[in-house]
């Protein structure tokens, strides 16, 4: 078994299993070597290089988990819209109207991303820690779809769902059929845990979210099952807990803001996985260590999957990385502390 798997379905662990998001990507030379000579897109469409990208950080650190390389953007151009890189996404034509919505297509599970699929397959073959799938949770993906790219907290797409909630609920509607459609095919690919990443939802207030954002990530993860272990991730929500505690997924990916002890309260039966600051990464590897002491000692008490709060920023030297991975690995947990 693995220490990853076992902490995911709310098992005790001898120590944090530790991975962390965008753990593939541009700190590393070897991603950048690669993207010397291929494009983002070229680089997730072509299974084999997909599967090169996302073994890079397992073969360097001992990491417990693989996360698929691609992104949350990747069902999008098969429903007809057009998405590039700029290293963030940026979209020639927002989707703003309710003709916008209905020329979105709903493509056939297998016809949908199927380099997914085969991408994951390889990896099943090739990884020596499990693979992780994920998708964006609609109203994550409704938030790029409509703001049409990046944005501090993304107030016209808020004042959009207000105004026209007929369209909104018809975008996220289809953006939760594609999404199940996405997680089943990695799933069924060989995927053994997945990750629905709401990155945007805390942009949104209680009622916003309750209304646009929950009844869709609750949709999608019923639709899964309990095949595999579904882990949530939110960030800067805090103030949703409470709804999220709701929904039917094994783990909360939560970010830097509060300590984990705190959230374990207000995320009842919940594993939970984080969350360093990924600040701290930017510092010293001392720094750093010290910082994921106070992480795993916070963690105590439960369930708990080792992540940053949110991904590796582009500046971090993987050097302290690898001090990092050490050290989750060095600390002990034990039995009584685990609450389980
Ligand atoms: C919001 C979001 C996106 N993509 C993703 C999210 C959710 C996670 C989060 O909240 O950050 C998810 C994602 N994107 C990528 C992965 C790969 C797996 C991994 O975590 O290692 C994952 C899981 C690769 C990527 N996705 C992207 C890159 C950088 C592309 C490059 O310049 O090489 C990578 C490695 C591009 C991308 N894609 C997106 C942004 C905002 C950006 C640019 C900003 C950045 O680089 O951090 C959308």
């Amino acid at each position: 078994m693995s220490v990853f798997l076992d902490a995911a379905w709310g098992k005790s662990t001898p120590h944090a299993p530790v991975w962390l998001m965008r753990q593939a990507g541009r700190y590393l030379p070897e991603y950048r070597h690669l993207k010397e000579r291929y494009g983002f897109w070229e680089m997730v469409r072509t299974p084999e290089l997909a599967v090169e990208v996302t073994l890079q950080p397992v073969r360097r650190f001992p990491l417990d988990a693989a996360i698929l390389f691609s992104d949350i953007m990747t069902p999008l151009p098969p429903m007809g819209v057009d998405i590039e890189f700029a290293p963030g996404p940026v979209l020639a034509r927002p989707v703003r109207t309710g003709s916008d919505v209905d020329a979105l297509r709903v493509p056939a599970a297998g016809e949908l991303v199927p380099f997914v699929a085969e991408a994951v397959r390889l990896l099943r073959a090739a990884s020596p820690v499990p693979v992780i799938g994920f998708a964006g949770a609609p109203l994550t993906l409704a938030t790029y779809l409509v703001q049409g790219g990046g944005s501090k907290d993304h107030a016209e797409f808020r004042a959009w769902l207000r105004q026209d909630p007929v369209s909104a609920d018809a975008l996220l509607d289809k953006l939760t059929e594609v999404t199940i459609r996405y997680l089943r095919d990695q799933i069924d690919a060989g995927a053994q845990a997945v990750q629905l990443f709401d990155s945007w939802a805390g942009v949104h207030d209680a009622a916003g979210y309750g209304r646009f954002g929950l009844p869709h990530a609750r949709r999608v993860l019923e639709a899964l099952g309990d095949r595999v272990p579904r882990i949530y991730l939110a960030v800067g929500a805090s103030h949703l807990y409470g709804p999220i505690a709701s929904l039917p997924a094994e783990v909360v990916s939560v970010d830097w803001r509060r300590p984990l002890h705190e959230c374990r309260a207000e995320l009842p039966g919940m594993a939970l996985q984080g969350n360093l600051d990924p600040g701290l990464l930017l510092t010293t590897p001392e720094l750093a260590v010290a910082g994921a002491h106070e992480v795993l000692r916070a963690g105590l008490g439960g369930p708990h999957i080792f992540n940053l709060g949110h991904g590796v920023l582009p500046g971090t030297n993987p050097d302290t990385v690898a001090r990092l991975v050490d050290a989750v690995h060095e600390f002990p947990r034990t039995e009584g502390d685990q609450g389980s």
